[in-house]
């Protein structure tokens, strides 16, 4: 019989008294937790120290080259228009807005728009049209390609890319009457084209005929090529640059074209605007869906009809976003280089992506413009179908355009819309795609970096950070890279948040101060490309 109180010890007659047995398990007990505590203390306080060293870490100073320094100012003209200039910069601009160059698709433009505007800049831009160094072609009937020829033959040439093909615009919802009337109203002029990318096709043009009126003839050749079909992929236009560039066998120092701007307020937690410059941009699939059934009457409907089967489909896409692939991609370089001008918490979660990485994913799933940065996004953009009321309809058709992730290919995009729509009625066929653009280089010994950071510290002194970004769009400088590695796509303009839904959107405008300010920044960098860069073989010109 077991006496109370006392339980029976399974180790034997001997037993010890409750309270020496508790006191030597909690010994033993507290001793390990005493070590997985301060085992769990120091952890926390080494990633403390590893998150507060990445913060905090010296930044190599970008150096602004001390090439340009020893450069006298004297050599340099400075970007300062005369009033009359500034006139004639702001007339030839609205003038080339209200050439309707409308791309509706690659068989159907406003080629009628395109053939004037030859006659157009020739009259605008008497100087380069006239200066016996710099040759002029009409490529693919209503492109153009400028060779600026320089004085050093030995520094390798360089490109600047635009476009005067434009979306279509109907003037429901903007602002002024007509969105090809390039209208001024409060300092800035309203048009399609004004952003995208007309401001470039002039702001070029015009850089270089004032450059040419105050007698500067470059010194590193350079060409300038402007393209008329970019909105419908460049087949007619670019390529056809590039067939010829490649024919004469010129590799490129490197290509600016359009594709991300001077962000302010745009990122989230930087006081100051940040230039980010495309070093890639996105793949793309357009692809056309189409389900068929059996025409009849509606009286008496199948079960489901195309276009049912069709939406349900498109819905399955659009619940099932691809994944955040945040931190797989170039993205993650933009945000580690910018990490140092974020404010605090930021600028720790930013230098760690490491460790807060997917937080950060997570965050920027939250608006459309960020989102394009951490996934293959899927828009679907077209739905036609049904021939009548009382009709069933015998197809249903719809187009989808993905924009590839880097981390990401067609194949595997295409795999993962497959296995989502899981529904073989469902037939897709593609009507254009390629992967994602390889990364550019992004480090101060490359020259095209080195131009762009001290043109955009002459001309925008107030710009905090210049970071690699990701071109969410697609550029007609996608074709050139078999002309260089070095891609790069920014046009120098302030962009505010209120501006991203005005690209291929309503009442894109441009404010005539900052379109003086891009004119300034080519007028710049035609000059700061005149140095030679330390890896190129030295040649003999003032610096
Ligand atoms: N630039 C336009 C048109 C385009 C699409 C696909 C490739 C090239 C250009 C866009 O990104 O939508
Ligand atoms: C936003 C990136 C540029 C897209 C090119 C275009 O739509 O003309
Ligand atoms: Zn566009
Ligand atoms: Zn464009």
């Amino acid at each position: 019989m077991i006496r109370r109180g006392t339980r029976r010890s399974p180790r034997g007659p001997e037993r010890r008294p409750e309270g020496a047995k508790m006191a030597a398990l909690s010994g033993r007990a507290r001793g390990a937790l005493w070590v997985a505590l301060l085992a769990l203390c120091g952890t926390v306080l080494a990633l403390l120290a590893v998150v507060l060293a990445r913060t905090y870490a010296p930044r190599s100073p970008s150096p602004a080259p001390e090439l340009w320094a020893r450069r006298s100012r004297q050599q340099r003209l400075e970007p300062t228009f005369s009033p009359q200039e500034r006139r004639e910069l702001k007339e030839a601009l609205q003038g080339a807005i209200r050439m309707q160059t409308v791309s509706f698709s690659a068989n159907d433009q406003n080629t009628t728009a395109l053939a004037e505007f030859e006659p157009y800049i020739r009259k605008a831009f008497p100087a380069v049209f006239s200066a016996a160094f710099i040759k002029h072609e009409v490529i693919g009937e209503y492109s153009h390609l400028f060779t600026i020829q320089g004085s050093n033959a030995q520094l390798q040439p360089y490109m600047l890319l635009a476009h005067i093909d434009v979306v279509p615009a109907s003037p429901d919802g903007w602002d002024v009457s007509d969105p090809f009337s390039a209208e001024e109203r409060d300092g800035f002029i309203y048009g399609r084209g004004t952003l995208d990318n007309k401001n470039s096709v002039m702001g070029i043009l015009h850089a270089l005929e004032f450059l040419l009126r105050r007698n500067y003839r470059p010194h590193r050749s350079f060409y300038i090529g402007l393209g008329h079909d970019e909105e419908v992929g460049g087949r007619k236009g670019a390529m056809k640059i590039v067939a010829e560039l490649e024919s004469r066998g010129i590799q490129l120092s490197f290509v600016l074209d359009e594709g991300s701007f001077i962000f302010d307020g745009i990122v989230t937690g930087i006081e100051k605007p940040v230039a980010s410059i495309g070093i890639t941009e996105k793949g793309a699939i357009t692809a056309n869906f189409t389900v068929t059934s059996e025409p009849g009457h509606s009286s008496a409907p199948p079960k489901r009809t195309s276009i049912g089967i069709l939406s349900e489909a498109l819905a399955k896409l659009e619940q099932h976003p691809m994944p955040n692939l945040f931190g797989h991609g170039p993205e993650i370089l933009m945000f580690e280089q910018l990490a140092p001008d974020f404010s605090f918490p930021l600028n720790v979660i930013m230098s760690n992506l490491w460790l807060f990485g997917p937080l950060v994913g997570r965050f920027l799933e939250q608006t459309p413009t960020t989102n394009a940065l951490v996934r293959t996004t899927t828009a679907i953009t077209m739905f036609h179908a049904g021939v009548k009321s009382n009709v069933i309809p015998p197809s249903a058709n719809a187009t989808v355009n993905f924009r590839i992730h880097s981390s990401q290919t067609v194949d595997e995009v295409l795999g993962i819309v497959d296995k989502t729509i899981d529904d073989k009625r469902v037939k897709i066929e593609m009507e254009s795609a390629f992967d994602p653009l390889p990364v550019s280089p992004w480090d101060d010994q490359t020259f095209g970096v080195q131009v762009f950071r001290q043109t955009i510290q002459d001309v925008f002194p107030d710009v905090g950070s210049v970071a690699p970004g990701i071109c969410v769009g697609n550029t007609d400088s996608r074709h050139f890279v078999n002309l260089t590695n070095a891609i790069y796509r920014f046009n120098p303009v302030i962009f505010k948040p209120e501006d991203l839904p005005r690209f291929h959107g309503l009442n894109e405008r441009i404010s005539i101060e900052g379109y003086e300010k891009q004119v300034q920044f080519i007028f710049q960098l035609i000059q700061n490309s005149d140095i030679s860069q330390s890896t190129e073989p030295h040649a003999n010109h003032e610096l």
